[in-house]
């Protein structure tokens, strides 16, 4: 299976997001990952669904919505609304996120779960049937730019031989301090996509679509 590439927005120029949206769709992305903060549950504030409403046009590429806030029925809608394929949340966030992650799916969008590098793995259990995605964060989140957690890659492995004894085709998402280095070994431990912000934004490569195509063939290497 091709490694779907996901670039987060968080490191892109917030004076020109349309064009920066456009500019990874044309260089080749599989998806958009956007990352919505809200000040309490990370220690960040992003956009909300307005901003993700206006980012739509730019790019026909996978919408792909990090929620890192309390996701109520009404926020997730808006959500949907502006233009979502993919919404994520995180169990540590959300008391009621078997209904949020029916929700997602009642609104016709994927669901997904993200969870913390501190959060075991047990808290997916009851979760498996009801997310298309599981967003591995590989560090703590709130920040791009951070340094990759390297115990996420047992963690990722662990999640990949589940879903396998589940029988499920359920994605395997990895996000943060993703780049060329760590790239291969995520890929290896049994990533399908990698979210990565500051190795396309602030690629050394020079180019969007090279830093994309660098990430999507060094598991290939
Ligand atoms: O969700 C988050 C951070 O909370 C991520 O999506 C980051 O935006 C990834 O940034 P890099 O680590 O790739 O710079
Ligand atoms: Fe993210």
């Amino acid at each position: 299976m091709k490694t779907l590439i996901s670039p987060s927005i968080l490191a892109s120029d917030f004076a020109k997001l349309g064009d920066e949206v456009r500019a990874i769709d044309e260089a080749g992305a599989d998806m958009v990952h956007l990352d919505i903060m809200d000040g309490h549950f990370v220690p960040n504030l992003t956009v909300g669904p307005d901003v993700v409403k206006a980012l739509r046009p730019y790019s026909a590429k996978t919408f792909d919505v990090h929620l890192m806030i309390m996701p109520n029925p009404g926020i997730v809608a808006s959500f949907a609304e502006a233009g979502a394929d993919i919404i994520s949340v995180h169990p540590e966030a959300d008391p009621n996120i078997h209904r949020s992650l029916q929700n997602i799916r009642s609104l016709g969008k994927k669901s997904g779960v993200a969870i913390n590098p501190g959060t075991p793995l047990e808290a997916l259990e009851p979760l498996y049937e009801l997310a298309d995605l599981i967003l591995v964060m590989s560090v703590n989140p709130g920040f791009g730019g951070q340094k990759f957690i390297p115990a996420s890659l047992g963690r990722i492995r662990s999640i990949r031989e589940r879903i396998d004894q589940l029988g499920l085709d359920t994605i395997i998402e990895v996000d943060g301090g993703i780049n060329d280095e760590t790239a291969p070994s995520v890929i290896e431990a049994g990533a399908h996509a990698l979210v990565a912000g500051t190795a396309v934004f602030r690629s050394p490569h020079g180019s969007y679509r090279k830093a994309i195509d660098n990430l999507r063939l060094s598991g290939s290497a």
